[in-house]
């Protein structure tokens, strides 16, 4: 279909080779169905502290959890994914073409071209926006983009909200987030999962941990998103009414290690597309994350200070040299 990237065929020799050296995967057989804390919101009115109770001990426990009556509402959710099919329906010449949907260079992004081994192609195509992008999204596509603004809209201000519920308990104060995550900081990312002729041999999206404070994914029926915890794979089954949550890097930093950014990748299908839209909380890029010791937990600072753009610096330049990003590692003191 003239819609897919040309993954077959860019990837011939990889895929010849896929038998010869690939990295090795971590604990591959062991796949199990999760249930992932599921937190109601609507609680944070009738019974605030039993919530953030709820938040903050999923937070430290998995790095991920799911909450329900998140204020984005389903006909906002099913309008997005019924928008993004069709932008991912559009012939791949076009999606190629400089000034897509008159976005910046790069925004549409597909399978990896520095990659030396299979396992490290995520066999997925993505629109990756900055939120500043957004209002120069084409007018053509003026009910993807109203869409998408209805969606960061609250997506931005749940960030907020758990990121200041998170911090409660870390002793940071209550205008950290508001100072260092400005509008338009953030990212957006709509992912779409072609079906994959070797799922077994590449992934949809490799192992990885997220860059942001925290990460809002809301995903389709089909799954296919697993996460490690106590090194096995767990499947994330699919919550029509939920958003998935997941603490990444900087919160994991932040909080001196107390919240975790938990590994995950997607497995894709044999048979049918999968979509997902994911919302990353991020700081402005002179931010300084810095490892808070908070009066209750005097433990020495595990990470370097370090500002948002160094880091992000550091991950472009390590998937450049190795297809794979280090991530927090190449910051401990
Ligand atoms: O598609 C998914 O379920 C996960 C997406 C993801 O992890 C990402 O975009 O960073
Ligand atoms: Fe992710």
């Amino acid at each position: 279909m003239d819609q897919e990237p040309p993954f077959g065929e860019t990837y011939k020799t990889l895929l010849h080779n896929s038998s010869l050296g690939e990295p090795k995967d971590e604990n591959p057989l062991i796949v199990e169905e999760c249930d992932l804390p599921l937190i109601d919101l609507s609680q944070l009115n009738a019974e605030r502290d039993k919530c953030i109770k709820q938040i903050t001990q999923a937070a430290r426990e998995w790095g991920f959890f799911q909450v329900v009556n998140h204020g984005i509402s389903q006909k906002v959710l099913k309008i997005l994914k019924d928008e993004q099919t069709k932008v991912f329906h559009l012939p791949f010449q076009k999606k190629i073409e400089d000034n897509f949907l008159n976005l910046s260079a790069n925004s549409y992004r597909w399978g990896n071209s520095k990659a030396t081994f299979l396992r490290h192609v995520p066999w997925s195509e993505a629109l990756h926006l900055s939120l500043a992008d957004i209002s120069r999204m084409d007018e053509c596509k003026s009910t993807l983009r109203s869409t998408i603004e209805a969606f960061v809209a609250v997506a931005a201000s749940l960030a907020q909200s758990l990121a200041e519920i998170l911090s409660q308990i870390l002793g940071i104060k209550s205008t950290y987030f508001q100072e260092n995550c400005p509008p338009n900081t953030s990212y957006l990312r709509l992912n779409r999962y072609p079906p994959c002729p070797f799922p077994s041999k590449a992934f949809g999206l490799m192992p990885h941990t997220d860059s942001s404070f925290l990460t809002i994914l809301y995903q389709d029926h089909v799954g296919g998103l697993q996460l490690l915890k106590d090194g096995k794979w767990f499947r994330v089954k699919p919550n029509p009414q939920a958003l998935v949550i997941n603490i990444g890097d900087l919160f994991q930093a932040l909080s001196n290690d107390v919240f975790k950014s938990i590994k995950h990748r997607v497995v894709s299908s044999e048979e049918v597309e999968r979509f997902s839209v994911a919302y990353f909380y991020c700081p402005s890029s002179d931010a300084v994350i810095q490892s808070c010791c908070s009066t209750k937990r005097l433990l020495p600072a595990v990470y370097k200070h370090f500002s948002f753009r160094e880091y992000q610096q550091q991950v472009r330049k390590d998937v450049e040299a190795t297809g794979d990003k280090v991530g927090l590692s190449r910051f401990l003191l």
